[in-house]
């Protein structure tokens, strides 16, 4: 099934990705987080398990013809039953409180071997043709694990085009103009309710809405704050300094005359931050290590605030390559900003890296 202007392709990534939150936020609010550590030494949990089988459902009942990357891979379950009994528990009891909208995304998985399939369902290579989706179940594993921070994250492309982008942000504020903080405070976070979905679709625009527990919330337009004067944006990067060269970002930020503090977050929360106006630069640098961005940390958030009024390229001024595999091969690092202001941050961003 497909639309030309891909209403219900949206429609189901909001419900699916919502749903999936309702089951992330649970093990949020869970000291056990069933942590594994993967082959790259990266954590993995029972919550990004758990929501890329409840997502890679919901999507194989809609799409089933459609191509799915998704991060996670089941190997590990098979082989901990403890673990894999835990995922279970909490895919089986997720639903989302309005029946109408589970049963659009086809209800339960049967069971845990069948969960265990769907979970591997997420194995394609990706690349320039098709109608593919791509999947992180929790952006910013760390930061969930370390009670910050972290995104679920849903995009459809369609030959190598991001057309549809969402991301269900449960630790940042509903309210579109509420600052931006690095501590999510004690109240903005809580098992069910709170938190926030953004979306959008190409050539559509960019919303934001609550997230609930059932029915989807009204949306509400967002668009990127406009900057009269560089010197007083604010820029977000990454908590890990393993992952965007702070140092850089710092010199940068110098270069532009900005004086305010950075502001740290994990995970696309960053994209969808600047998106809806709460900062206004996000800067992702590359490291000294060789370092290969994956294709689900960034297909919803390109799109969001280029839809929101932005600009996102690499550090060399290239548009982010959706079309080249799992990881954007042909890409280093990030620089999103207002459209009008983006060549100024890159002008200093080349100057920057450039006389290294
Ligand atoms: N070395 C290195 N360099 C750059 N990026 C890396 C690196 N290692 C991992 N990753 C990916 O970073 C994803 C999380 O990005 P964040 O911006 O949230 O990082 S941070 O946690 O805020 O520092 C994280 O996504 P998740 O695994 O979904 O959490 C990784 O895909
Ligand atoms: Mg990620
Ligand atoms: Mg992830
Ligand atoms: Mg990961």
């Amino acid at each position: 099934m497909s639309s030309p202007d891909y209403a219900q392709e949206l429609r189901i990534a909001l419900l699916a990705v919502q749903r999936a939150t309702l089951l992330t936020k649970t093990v949020f609010h869970n000291n056990a987080k069933g942590t594994l550590d993967k082959a790259d030494a990266s954590p993995v949990t029972i919550g990004d398990f758990g929501a890329q089988a409840l997502i890679i459902s919901a999507l194989q009942h809609n799409f089933p013809n459609d191509e799915i990357v998704a991060e996670e891979e089941a190997k590990d379950l098979r082989e901990n039953e403890r673990v894999r009994a835990t995922v279970w528990e909490l895919v089986k009891n997720t639903k989302l409180s309005d029946a109408a909208g589970e049963k659009e995304l086809g209800g339960a998985i049967q069971s845990p071997e069948a969960m265990l399939d769907i979970i591997d369902k997420g194995d394609s290579k990706g690349g320039r043709s098709g109608r593919i989706w791509a999947i992180d179940p929790i952006d910013g594993t760390k930061g969930f694990l370390r009670g910050g921070q972290y995104a679920v994250c849903l995009a459809l492309m369609v030959d190598g085009d991001v057309k549809v982008g969402v991301l269900g942000c449960p630790n940042l504020p509903v309210n579109d103009s509420e600052p931006l903080t690095e501590d999510i405070g004690a109240d903005a976070t809580d098992a069910e309710g709170k938190g926030v979905l953004f979306s959008a679709i190409l050539g559509q625009g960019a919303a934001s809405r609550p997230l609930q527990k059932g029915a989807l919330a009204d949306p509400s337009k967002i668009t990127m704050k406009p900057i009269t004067n560089i010197s007083d944006a604010t820029f977000c990067e990454s908590v890990e300094a393993g992952h965007s060269s702070q140092g850089d970002a710092a010199a940068i930020a110098k270069k532009l005359g900005i004086t305010k503090n950075s502001v740290r977050m994990d995970s696309q929360a960053k994209y969808g931050s600047i998106a809806r106006g709460a900062g206004d630069l996000y800067l992702r640098l590359p490291t000294s290590k060789s370092y290969v961005e994956k294709i689900w940390d960034h297909a919803a958030g390109d799109l969001i605030v280029r839809e929101a009024g932005g600009q996102v390229t690499d550090a060399e001024n290239k548009r982010l390559d959706f079309s080249q595999g799992r990881r954007l091969e042909v890409n280093k690092g990030v620089v999103a900003a207002p459209k009008d202001v983006h060549p100024h941050v890159i002008e200093a961003v080349m100057s920057v890296l450039g006389s290294k």
